[in-house]
């Protein structure tokens, strides 16, 4: 049966050509097939249109773990994940082991803080999640250099490589020899799924040890861990690289963010110079949390998303897919739709996150301590509030069933390590300018999640401060 709705066939997407339909722009550079799926929906609104693409294979890299499982399985490592990413554990990875990943990224930048030298930020935010993400999925120390994780993000790179090169099978037979030595470095690595002995304190077991319980299998148990490792460590560390990368042409918003630190280390009588990063939460930084949400609106870390009906499904706009129909939707485009964001849809503005009220007075709950502790009210007296968006309009997590496992985690994560870095240090872009004299538009090369191409060198000045800064005026 064709796709439609209801009598209809559904229009197909523009510069579809006969017999190649859309193959052409799954060829071309990843920045191309973006602009293109942008392009459509300027052109088409929220329509669902049809469009040919080559099928992807994620499963050789994938495995039978969450992100690929169905059923009896996805719903197994599901329960895990959950039980596992309980309140508890969630505490301690984010208030003892990232504070401890954090300070000494920021020692090792402080190090580099002369103005001259170029650090890339995209390095050593990778090492930051890597780091957690090992603690998390296998309770051991892992790092972004290390073996298994180059091995890793080359495969991952080949994989989505198969998503745009409808060849695929005939280039990996000739040229494939680096993609299956890096499979099998991923999947054959049988001793990360032991627990190790330097466990951080408090963390009750590892993931590792709540799939086993849940699956048994042990190979299955390495897929999902795997599956968790990945899901959470290039996202968190790609949506943190975009965001230095706005705040750096925001200089504005970055100067806004220190405010609302400012007051957040003055309300909780933290130390100016070396603050403590478990003061920065979703609720005590509302502003820093709108600036990761802006920053991840312009580029989503997952930019296209594809799935396949294992049955006649309906969308809700009433078009029919037969089994087996290929659905793609691409954040990347959602989130610069004009519809959903309004005129000012390309300016970067972490102020339509926020909603203000005037600040409390004496008797309103927020001004109690034991309600809400950190939140304060900016220098013109207003408390800001975090508003969300659905996920129909702002689908960056995904939704439904499966909306992204690690959403909170994230969330955590982001507040904590980008307080704590832009309160710091000034950063300057140190990527060498086009012939106009400015910095070219940054663009990611061909994977699975948003790297940025290149990386994000740039020159490092530390920020000082002394508690008269923080505390006097
Ligand atoms: C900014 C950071 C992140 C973004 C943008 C993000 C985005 C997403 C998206 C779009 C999906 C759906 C993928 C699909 O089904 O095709 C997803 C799933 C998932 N994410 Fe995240 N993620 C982030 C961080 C994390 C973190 C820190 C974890 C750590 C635990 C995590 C764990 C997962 C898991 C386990 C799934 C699979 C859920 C399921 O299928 O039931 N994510 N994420």
């Amino acid at each position: 049966q064709p796709i439609r709705r209801g009598a209809t066939p559904i229009p197909k997407a523009p510069n579809t050509l006969p017999l190649l339909g859309n193959a052409l722009h799954f060829l071309r550079p990843r920045h191309e097939l973006l602009a293109w799926f942008a392009a459509c929906q300027r052109r088409h609104g929220h329509a669902t249109l049809q469009i040919s693409v080559p099928t992807s294979r994620s499963r050789d890299l994938f495995g039978h773990g969450i992100i690929n499982a169905d059923g009896h399985l996805w719903k197994a490592q599901r329960r895990a994940g959950l039980a596992f990413l309980s309140a508890a554990n969630l505490r301690v990875l984010t208030e003892a082991a990232l504070p401890l990943y954090l300070r000494e990224a920021v020692e090792g930048l402080g190090a580099r803080a002369d103005g001259r030298c170029r650090v890339d930020l995209q390095a050593v935010f990778h090492e930051i999640t890597t780091r957690l993400m090992g603690r998390m999925a296998y309770d051991m120390e892992m790092h972004a250099d290390d073996e298994f994780t180059l091995a890793f993000e080359y495969a991952s790179g080949a994989t989505a490589e198969r998503f745009q090169n409808p060849l695929w099978r005939f280039t990996e037979l000739l040229f494939g020899f680096r993609f299956r030595r890096a499979l099998a470095l991923d999947g054959g690595d049988e001793e990360k799924t032991e627990t190790r002995e330097d466990a951080l304190g408090g963390i009750s077991g590892s993931l590792v040890r709540s799939l086993l319980e849940a699956i048994g299998d042990e190979t299955l148990v390495a897929d999902a861990a795997l599956n968790y490792l990945s899901a959470g460590r290039d996202t968190t560390a790609q949506g943190l690289t975009w965001t230095l990368h706005l705040l750096m042409r925001h200089p504005h918003e970055a100067a806004k963010m220190r405010r609302e630190i400012r007051r957040i280390l003055r309300s909780a009588g933290g130390s100016a110079s070396e603050p403590d990063p478990s003061l920065f939460t979703p609720t005590s930084a509302p502003y820093t949390l709108a600036v990761f949400y802006e920053a991840l609106r312009f580029y989503p870390p997952i930019p296209i998303e594809i799935k396949q009906t294992t049955a006649p499904s309906t969308l809700p706009d009433g078009t029919f897919l037969p089994k087996d129909s290929v659905l793609v939707w691409s954040p990347w485009s959602m989130n610069r739709s004009e519809i959903t964001w309004g005129p000012d849809v390309a300016e970067f503005r972490p102020d339509r996150w926020l909603s203000y009220s005037s600040a409390p007075s004496a008797s309103h709950p927020l001004s109690s301590p034991s309600s809400s502790p950190t939140i304060s009210p900016s220098d013109d007296g207003e408390v800001p509030r975090f508003v969300n968006r659905s996920v129909g309009e702002f689908p960056v997590f995904n939704g439904g069933p499966r909306i992204c496992l690690g959403k909170k985690m994230a969330e955590l994560i982001a507040v904590q390590v980008l307080a704590v870095v832009v309160w710091s240090f000034d950063f300057v872009d140190a990527a060498t300018p086009g012939p106009d004299g400015t910095i070219p538009e940054r663009k990611s090369p061909i994977s699975l999640t948003l790297p940025m191409k290149g990386g994000l060198p740039c020159f490092v000045r530390k920020r000082s401060y002394t508690d008269e800064d923080v505390y006097g005026g």
